[in-house]
């Protein structure tokens, strides 16, 4: 998985039949080199003005191999430094790099070669998982919810939780019980704070937030961002990585800009509350943006009643459940498994997706 951060690649191994998970493997990661880094950036942007998701314009054709390199180079890193035989490996799960996502114009594109992938590893390669929900007419994200309820089951609570992924964008999942599932983007995550931070400190992040904790958040920014008719729209909703780049903390110090944004992320998650079914008893934190203490914290005070938990500290991985979730729904795609349904991408009816090669 290489998700919107553009910060590199997460490997993870499950065991699971596609509706429970039988056993965590270990977790690996494979960061983007700074060029490497300044070409996917650079594929972004000439990726804007795409309409055919099989063109590759600009900087995209390199950019693909780029990925598709350093996903095979990451999954040969892991299976060797864990002493995994490739023979045990039944089947990999390959996000690709989302460069563009366009739903309403039924547009979305990961970049990765699948059957590449599939030929330099010698193993079967499940990719293109959102092509198909976004075809249909559904948003093309989340797609993690599924995996996060076959985590929920595991987990001996009430009321309903939700798991927010603080990634590049942020996302949540509503479970309540086995029969509602409810998810969207929320807004924000690390992605805006990132760019701020990379411009103004030339650091590609705020390390533990401590930027932030010594500014002063501008209430009245962070309440006039929230104006944005995004925040009042009920789920299934979703998010372009660049979809709130034109807002601008220029004018600010450097720690009075991070901690801006980073009460904007705390404060856009939390706007979700009212739009779900019942207010939800806990948030259970995963993604880069839970190793964020100050992120952490503002979320803690803007959650209302609601406990706000790390994913670690339930014994999930807080950083590998996005990979985890990949395989999973590669094997969910194989057996033909529905992993996208109404209440998460808006789709008509729940339904499968993704192509498989190289068996
Ligand atoms: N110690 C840390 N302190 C603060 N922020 C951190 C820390 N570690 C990671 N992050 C943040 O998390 C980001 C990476 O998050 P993550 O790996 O979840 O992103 P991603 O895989 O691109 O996610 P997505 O696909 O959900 O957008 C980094 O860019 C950074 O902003
Ligand atoms: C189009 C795309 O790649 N979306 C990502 C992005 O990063 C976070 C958020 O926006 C989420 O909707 C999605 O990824 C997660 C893994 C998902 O589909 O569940």
């Amino acid at each position: 998985m290489s998700g919107t951060s553009l910060d590199g690649v997460d490997v993870a191994m499950i065991e699971t039949d596609g509706e429970r998970v039988t056993a965590f493997g270990p977790s690996g990661y494979r960061p983007y080199a700074e060029a490497e880094r300044m070409l996917l950036r650079q594929a972004l942007s000439d990726a804007v003005s795409m309409s055919d998701r099989n063109a590759r314009p600009g900087v995209l054709a390199e950019a693909e191999r780029v990925v598709t390199d350093a996903h095979a180079e990451a999954v040969e890193a892991f299976l060797s430094m864990h002493g995994i035989a490739r023979q045990s490996v039944d089947l990999i799960g390959f996000h690709g790099q989302t460069v563009l996502h366009r739903p309403a114009d039924r547009l979305t594109v990961q970049i990765g070669d699948g059957e590449g992938l599939a030929r330099r590893l010698g193993l079967p390669v499940v990719y293109d998982l959102r092509a198909a929900d976004v075809a249909a007419g559904g948003q093309g994200a989340p797609l993690v919810p599924v995996y996060h309820r076959a985590l929920a089951r595991g987990l001996d609570r009430t009321g309903p939780l939700i798991v927010v992924n603080i990634g590049g964008v942020s996302n949540i999942t509503y479970i309540d019980g086995d029969d509602v599932l409810i998810a969207c983007d929320t807004g924000p995550g690390n992605a805006l704070l990132d760019d701020f931070v990379l411009k103004t400190t030339g650091r590609p992040f705020d390390a533990d937030g401590a930027l932030a904790a010594q500014g002063r958040v501008d209430e009245a920014w962070v309440s006039r961002a929230l104006q944005n008719s995004f925040f009042s729209a009920p789920p299934p909703k979703s998010l372009d990585r660049n979809h709130f780049a034109a807002l601008s903390v220029d004018d600010k110090s450097p720690a009075d800009g991070a901690a801006t944004l980073t009460a904007f992320t705390a404060a856009s998650i939390a706007a979700i509350a009212p739009l779900l079914p019942k207010p939800p008893r806990t948030f259970i934190v995963a993604g880069g943006g839970a190793r964020n203490p100050t992120l952490l914290s503002m979320l803690r005070d803007r959650a209302a009643q609601a406990s706000v938990e790390s994913a670690d500290a339930l014994g999930w991985s807080a950083d590998a459940m996005e990979a985890q979730a990949f395989a999973f729904l590669a094997v969910r795609s194989a057996k033909q498994l529905p992993f996208t349904f109404p209440g998460t991408t808006g789709i008509a009816t729940a339904s499968s997706g993704g192509v498989l090669t190289g068996i």
